[in-house]
């Protein structure tokens, strides 16, 4: 789920994961135009997807770096985004930068030099890492028209004073709300409010990690709260404990009372 800042060109989204567990709960979120998230191991899977996204009217395409034949530099990386973004030359393409995923560790800045070159469609990156230096010289590289979006829930606080422009995460499926109200609160200037929000969820984060988080779990718990059957996830993620997911959700609402 995407939560956004007044600035941010990205306005609707909703996921479209080619491995995952999300895309059947599309339609739960009617309503919501989709970004096409290509996550493939090869080009010809990504451009693809690519192709298949404009046809059926994404609203842009965000691709990872290949994971299984990794490229060994970020220029090989911009290489392939650019065939990718050749099978969907007209839609606004966002780098998707997620090295703790697709093990592929340059720095997403090196990605972002002179991309617009290369990709035309070029309109952003989004960040999923904790390196906040390369994150804030993403940001200070960036061109007005693009949007720097950040992916690790639990430090967003920290990319809001380096200047993102929003946030994609899989926890924002259910604490989006709360995080729209920290980045009000950061725009306010209330920083112990903004803190409160962020200390909350990393609490929340952290309870969940020790009881084996990962995006599997997080499906069950978007069920827990929000209430709509959304069925298991697909392998090679795994359902945890139903007590787990009840734990996690319990806390969540302790940590988050309903007013
Ligand atoms: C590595 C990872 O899964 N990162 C998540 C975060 O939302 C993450 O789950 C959250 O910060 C908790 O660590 C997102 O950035 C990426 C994500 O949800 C996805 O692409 O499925």
């Amino acid at each position: 789920m995407l939560v956004h800042r007044t600035n941010c060109n990205v306005r609707n989204i909703c996921f479209y994961y080619h491995y995952s567990n999300y895309s059947d709960i599309s339609n739960n979120f009617g309503g919501y135009k989709y970004h096409s998230f290509c996550f493939s191991s090869s080009l010809c899977s990504s451009s693809l997807q690519a192709h298949h996204a404009a046809q059926i009217g994404a609203e842009g395409i965000a691709v990872i770096a290949p994971s299984f034949f990794k490229p060994s530099s970020a220029d090989v990386l911009k290489k392939f985004l650019q065939e990718v973004s050749s099978s969907a030359p007209t839609l606004p393409f966002y780098y998707y930068h997620i090295p703790a995923v697709t093990g592929v560790n340059v720095l997403a800045r090196d990605v972002l030099e002179d991309i617009e070159t290369l990709i035309p469609s070029f309109r952003g990156v989004k960040f999923s890492a904790c390196d906040l230096m390369d994150f804030g010289q993403c940001i200070s590289y960036s061109a007005p028209h693009w949007s720097v979006l950040y992916g690790v829930d639990e430090q967003l606080l920290a990319s809001l004073a380096f200047g993102a422009n929003g946030a994609v995460g899989s926890t924002y499926n259910y604490v989006g709300s709360h995080v729209n109200k920290l980045i009000t609160a950061f725009e306010k200037g209330d920083l112990v409010q903004a803190r409160n929000i962020q200390f909350k969820i990393q609490e929340l984060i952290s309870f969940a990690k020790k009881l084996g988080f990962d995006v599997g779990v997080n499906k069950q718990l978007m069920s827990e709260v929000s209430g709509l059957r959304l069925g298991p996830p697909r392998l090679p993620l795994m359902l945890c404990p139903p007590a787990n997911a009840v734990s996690i959700a319990q806390k969540y609402h302790s940590l988050f009372p309903e007013p």
